[in-house]
């Protein structure tokens, strides 16, 4: 199973999740309101990091999306707003990068809304639904996950923590689209800086789950 380790931005703290981790995706927020906000400066130190990218982007233009994915090198786009599938279309003619769409889960999921997006991304990514958008570190109930209907695979996300490993790994086994999780505040000392021993203990513990 892949793990994205979002909300990242000091230089150091990501060279640990690289070296000690292994993460297979690396979050950078490029929503202005989120306290793991990453901002331009950044660009040129985090360019060249050994780990793929994907920015994280609520509501932005194409124009702006398109010019991070350059400033940055992003391997992923996840829209985690309100994007339409037209939206995502256009952009998905103007780049090579994924697109990730998220579908944030408050109840039930219309799966036929979902349908539209389908030529378009690589993946969905199911969040808990807040008025923040993300970053809320509460999980909702996987249980709706339980009808998904797509081959494509997906993320789940929303307030993981170490003690989901089972819950995660048992619903893989339910439902093997199921291809990543993506981890984020459960799994800080602060805004947008991880705490790189509970990321090795949540995979580790992953691991020996996916052997069972
Ligand atoms: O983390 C944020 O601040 C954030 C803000 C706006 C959009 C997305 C954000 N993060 C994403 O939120 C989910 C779940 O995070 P958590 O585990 O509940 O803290 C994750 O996909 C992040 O990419």
């Amino acid at each position: 199973m892949e793990i994205k380790v979002c909300g990242m931005r000091e230089l150091g703290n990501i060279q640990s999740l690289i070296a000690e981790v292994k993460a297979d995706w690396m979050g950078l927020i490029f929503y202005p309101k989120s306290p793991r906000y990453v901002s331009e400066d950044r660009a040129t130190e985090l360019k060249g990091i050994a780990v793929k990218k994907v920015g994280v982007f609520v509501n932005e233009t194409e124009v702006e999306i398109l010019r991070k994915v350059g400033l940055f090198q992003l391997s992923a786009i996840q829209l985690h707003g309100n994007e339409s599938a037209e939206f995502v279309k256009k952009l998905s003619e103007q780049t090579t990068s994924e697109l990730w769409k998220v579908i944030s889960v408050s109840e039930k999921i219309d799966w036929k809304s979902l349908a539209a997006y389908l030529p378009y991304v690589s993946k969905f990514l199911f969040d808990t639904a807040t008025k923040a958008h993300g970053g809320s570190g509460r999980k909702f109930d996987w249980s709706v996950l339980e009808t998904y209907p797509f081959d494509k695979g997906f993320l789940l996300s929303g307030g993981l923590d170490e003690e989901s490993v089972e819950e995660i790994a048992a619903l893989q086994r339910q439902i093997p689209q199921l291809e990543g999780v993506d981890l984020n505040s459960k799994f800080e000392d602060a805004p947008g800086l991880k705490n790189i021993e509970k990321l090795k203990k949540f995979k580790q513990k992953l691991l020996s789950q996916e052997a069972i």
